[in-house]
């Protein structure tokens, strides 16, 4: 698909920082995208990992300091105004005006992106029916809660009536039930015919909403397919048997050595050999284990989560650097951008 075509597009972008006095950061690298209209997308990433800067990009608050980018057809950081008519962005930090009631934020940024005024009042009651604060709009945001406050910053992105929408870590902090109603919202929107691209650094978050995923790690792609695809790839299924007691378990572990079994006290964990069906080792284990006169106490199959994808593409180290990492000062890659990632990154 060329850039013209796809929702979002990237052709081997990159983005280095240069830092006066200090090492270049590679934040983004060999980023490549196509993400079809009407579709959800999903950027996995540890922290540090370069997401924001993907959605920087994107919006055309920094621009590829080598490959290209294009958003609805057009150039984010060229086409600046266009872009942000027909695409936007959720970001991270919830910049909302405290002293203002809901409905109040909502007005307030209607008027400023040029929303008509005949268009306005049916966009933000739209709005916030689809976020479910139509109840509470007239509440003071400074009294709202976190899941609220998130759900009013999607509610603000739809004001524009967007055909792409770029949301940074959507449900970071929030609760169950908050996560699940924005979650519901999101493929609703999906549903309209809008394109949503979300980062996120939870597995389950990318499961329920990514149908394709691109993890990067260090600013680079590592995987990418859908949640189905990238378990595919580590492929490891295991049958657990649990035994009656210990020297049952033994006995059986000893049994199945030929497909790795391991014993955990009455637990005994088998391989599902690369290429065999579940359904068959199950029942050739339990043909062999009531041959042998056992009998097992219960029985469970673990399918590889896209947790030990994640675990197995960007490895375990922990990402403490880039969290804790100083306020920066001007980059290259932007204009006036870098105050604002720097004090996104401050509240960190
Ligand atoms: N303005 C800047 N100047 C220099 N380096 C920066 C700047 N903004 C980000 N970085 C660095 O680029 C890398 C990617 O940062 P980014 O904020 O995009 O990661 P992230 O995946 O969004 O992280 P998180 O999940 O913690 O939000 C990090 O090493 C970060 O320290």
């Amino acid at each position: 698909m060329a850039a013209e075509n796809a929702a979002i597009w990237a052709d081997e972008a990159e983005v280095v920082f240069r830092r006066r006095g200090r090492p270049p950061v590679c934040a983004v690298s060999g980023l490549g995208l196509d993400v079809p209209a009407g579709t959800v997308f999903c950027l996995l990433g540890p922290n540090g990992s370069g997401k924001t800067t993907v959605v920087n990009l994107l919006v055309g608050l920094l621009r590829p300091t080598r490959g290209a980018v294009a958003v609805a057809g057009m150039d984010p950081h060229r086409q600046r105004r266009e872009v942000l008519r027909r695409v936007a962005v959720v970001p991270q930090e919830t910049a909302l005006y405290e002293e203002l009631t809901g409905r109040e934020n909502l007005e307030f940024h209607a008027r400023y992106y040029g929303v008509t005024r005949a268009a306005e009042r049916r966009r933000i009651d739209a709005a916030l029916e689809l976020v479910s604060l139509e109840g509470t709009a007239g509440e003071r945001v400074g009294t709202y809660s976190g899941g609220m406050r998130r759900r009013l910053l999607l509610a603000r992105a739809l004001l524009t009536d967007p055909s792409v929408i770029v949301l940074d870590e959507p449900t970071l902090g929030v609760d169950v039930q908050s996560r699940q109603a924005i979650w519901e919202r999101i493929d609703a929107l999906a549903d309209e015919g809008r394109t949503i691209l979300l980062t996120t650094n939870l597995m389950e978050e990318a499961e329920r909403l990514g149908r394709d995923l691109l993890v990067i790690d260090e600013g680079r792609p590592v995987a990418a397919g859908t949640p189905g695809e990238l378990k595919a790839t580590v492929a490891q299924r295991t049958v657990r048997l649990q035994a009656s007691d210990e020297p049952t378990a033994a006995n059986i572990t000893e049994r199945f050595a030929g497909l790795s079994a391991q014993r955990s006290g009455i637990e005994v964990r088998v391989a599902v050999p690369t290429g065999d069906s579940v359904p068959s080792t199950l029942r050739a284990l339990l043909d062999a284990v009531e041959s042998d006169g056992h009998a097992l106490e219960g029985i469970a199959v673990d399918e590889p989560s896209l947790h030990d994808v994640f675990l197995r593409v960007t490895g375990r180290a922990l990402r403490d650097r880039a969290v804790s990492s100083p306020a920066l000062p001007a980059v290259d890659a932007g204009t006036s951008t870098a105050p604002r990632v720097a004090a996104a990154e401050d509240q960190r």
